[in-house]
């Protein structure tokens, strides 16, 4: 078993989130902000409710104003928030919930902002000008070469169970985020996302420091 964390992101209903847990993802993501995957409090509360217990919870926020963030937290359960706008490090510091904050593989300036933020990961996710996630697009790894980010790393952006090995072995992730590479017409697919896993898994197998 590697120590590679696996999160399946944009569960829209419980049946597909328990099986992907079941398949072995260790945390499970739902978009609470606009996007086509966008869930309701009230069904991510019944995802949270759904999943097995070692499973973590996790929702994703846009931009969206402090107290909204804590109410909809408690009140569906989760066990940490994804921000992928402009959330500032004192939004954060100041949330009072766990955090993982997203950024955009613009550049290594961008990157290296991730030292300012106080939070239990970075996400680096695709820049695709316009939109602020769940994209299924891919950056160039190497933009993360050297980067001593001084937190967990959690690799995102148009990962598939194609190159999600490759990614791996290259990075060397704390953990792999996927969304869209894990879809057939929009709708999640628990053979990709078993193929996900598996492939993701193998690779650390082999790959020192796993
Ligand atoms: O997934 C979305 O629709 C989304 C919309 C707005 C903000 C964030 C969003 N997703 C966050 C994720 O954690 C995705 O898994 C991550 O961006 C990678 O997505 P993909 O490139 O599709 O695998």
């Amino acid at each position: 078993m590697s120590s590679l964390r696996i999160k399946i992101c944009g569960i829209r209903d419980p049946r597909t989130g328990y099986a992907a847990a079941l398949a072995g993802a260790d945390a499970i993501g739902m978009v609470l902000a606009p996007s086509r995957r966008q869930v309701t409090p009230e069904q991510a509360r019944e995802i949270c409710q759904a999943l097995p217990p070692m499973v973590t919870r996790v929702g994703v926020f846009v931009n969206t104003p402090a107290e909204e963030v804590r109410q909809i937290a408690h009140f569906c359960g989760l066990d940490i928030v994804q921000l992928h706008g402009q959330e500032s490090p004192d939004y954060c510091r100041n949330l009072g919930l766990r955090c993982i904050k997203a950024l955009p593989a613009r550049d290594r300036h961008t990157l290296e902002q991730a030292r300012l933020y106080p939070v239990s990961a970075i996400l680096v996710d695709a820049f695709v000008k316009g939109q602020t996630g769940g994209t299924g697009c891919t950056f160039n790894w190497h933009l993360l070469d050297d980067l001593d980010l001084k937190l967990p790393l959690i690799l995102a952006g148009g990962l598939t169970p194609d190159n999600v090995g490759r990614a791996v072995a290259l990075v060397r992730p704390f953990a792999v985020d996927v969304s869209s590479g894990v879809e057939v017409n929009g709708q999640k697919d628990i053979h990709l996302i078993t193929a996900f896993i598996k492939r993701a898994r193998e690779v650390c197998t082999y790959a020192a420091g796993y």
